[in-house]
């Protein structure tokens, strides 16, 4: 039988951890994949030298995940349809809004990636947290489907409570796994089809100190982990204002019931409520990230900025360009992304977190006016 073969799409935080985990398990388990696992990277110069090669020298992402040894078995690639040609197995894992152009240049290049993948069929999955979000249509779609419609090929969803710098460190976290690859009811044949499949997904990224659950509820993955994002802006805003665990709390709770309502709205039907609060998808990657994330930080920092230093020129993605260098909240993009969604779709009051925490980023809300706003919404007393 001949052996898996894996590529990162993606060289970035989170992007550099889960190929290092990627090569670590390919070289743990010979008879299931190759060797060799590539990495594609946006290629960029890093003190005037060309940050693949670095990768591939020093084996080490200098700019994106510093101080971490890579596997040498890993190779950056910056040509895409070369860094995918011959893997069955494509992880996509880039910042959500780079997706379809990169789906695009893939999808240019299908037949010949998927004749180079066989004897297996190409097969993907997504660890991207974000939407993909057409306001003046009034629609909303999750970055696996966005895989399978370009390349028409299945794609699931990777996403936990996982900060990268943590599993970087190979410090225990859980991760969830959804893949339905018939995406529709099964029937016997094929679920025991799709467990194959999930089963080699688990292979590739289980580790000691990473723990895979699995599940078919991908929209739920999804979704779990884009909306996440705006609330652990949120967070940070208390944080800023100091306003205490309470405080926190109080954002985390509301915030998971207006991603949960989200779901019920937009996606009605497609996902199961126990994603949300059993999963590692779910509750745990809300409060990790409102305990600790980027955006928590970016949100945080912004408020200090302009309401504790009273600096009313300061904008939020000046804030996360100076603290992430070249890194992604996409709790900012996303933010602006559902607030636009919903305001077309008059249902402003229906999410008053989201709503709030847009307009304190984008329209000089006052934040001390948060209490307010949610206490005041139709969905106040939730
Ligand atoms: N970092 C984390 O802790 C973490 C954890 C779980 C999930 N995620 C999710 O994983 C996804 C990827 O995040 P990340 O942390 O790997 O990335 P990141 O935030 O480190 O983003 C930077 C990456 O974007 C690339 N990039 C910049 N401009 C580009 C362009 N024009 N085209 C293509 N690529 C470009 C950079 O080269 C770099 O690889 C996101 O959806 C994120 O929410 C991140
Ligand atoms: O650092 P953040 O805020 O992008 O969050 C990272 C992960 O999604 C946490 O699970």
């Amino acid at each position: 039988m001949s052996t898996h073969k894996v590529s990162v799409i993606g060289s970035g935080n989170w992007g550099s951890v889960t190929a290092k985990i990627a090569a670590q398990n390919a070289i743990e388990h010979p008879d299931l994949f190759d060797q060799h696992v590539r990495m594609w990277v946006h290629e960029e110069q890093v003190n005037g030298k060309n940050l693949s090669e670095i990768i591939n020298t020093e084996h080490e992402n200098v700019k994106y995940l510093p101080g971490i040894k890579l596997p040498e078995n890993l190779v950056a690639v910056t040509d895409i349809v070369e860094a995918a040609k011959g893997s069955d197995l494509l992880v996509f894992n880039v910042p959500h809004q780079f997706l379809v152009r990169l789906c695009k240049q893939l999808a240019e290049h299908i037949d010949e990636l998927k004749k180079a993948a066989a004897p297996h069929p190409l097969r993907a999955i997504s660890c991207i947290k974000g939407l993909d979000i057409k306001p003046e249509d009034r629609q909303v779609d999750i970055p696996c489907r966005l895989v399978c419609q370009h390349l028409s090929i299945p794609c699931g969803v990777l996403s936990g409570a996982n900060l990268a710098p943590e599993i970087a460190n190979e410090k225990f976290s859980e991760t969830t796994i959804a893949y339905d690859e018939m995406d529709d009811k099964f029937n016997v044949e094929e679920k025991i089809q799709n467990d194959v499949a999930l089963r080699l997904w688990k292979k590739l990224f289980h580790r000691p100190y990473f723990h895979v659950q699995t599940i078919y509820d991908t929209v739920g993955a999804s979704l779990a982990g884009a909306l996440k994002n705006v609330v652990a802006l949120a967070s940070g805003y208390v944080d800023g204002m100091n306003w205490g665990d309470n405080a926190k709390a109080a954002i985390m709770r509301r915030g998971l019931l207006e991603m949960v309502h989200f779901a019920n709205v937009y996606f009605p039907d497609e996902t199961s409520p126990e994603t949300f609060m059993k999963e590692s998808c779910g509750v745990a990657d809300l409060i990790t990230s409102c305990a600790g994330g980027r955006n928590h930080r970016v949100g945080k920092e912004f408020i200090i900025r302009k309401f504790i230093n009273n600096d009313p020129s300061v904008t939020i993605e000046q804030v996360e360009a100076d603290l992430l260098n070249g890194q992604s909240a996409q709790g900012v993009l996303t933010a602006r992304e559902v607030y636009e969604l919903v305001a077309l779709g008059k249902r402003l009051s229906n999410f008053p977190l989201f709503v709030a925490t847009y307009e304190i980023a984008f329209s000089n809300r006052d934040v001390k006016t948060l209490p307010l706003l949610l206490d005041s919404s139709p969905r106040g007393s939730l």
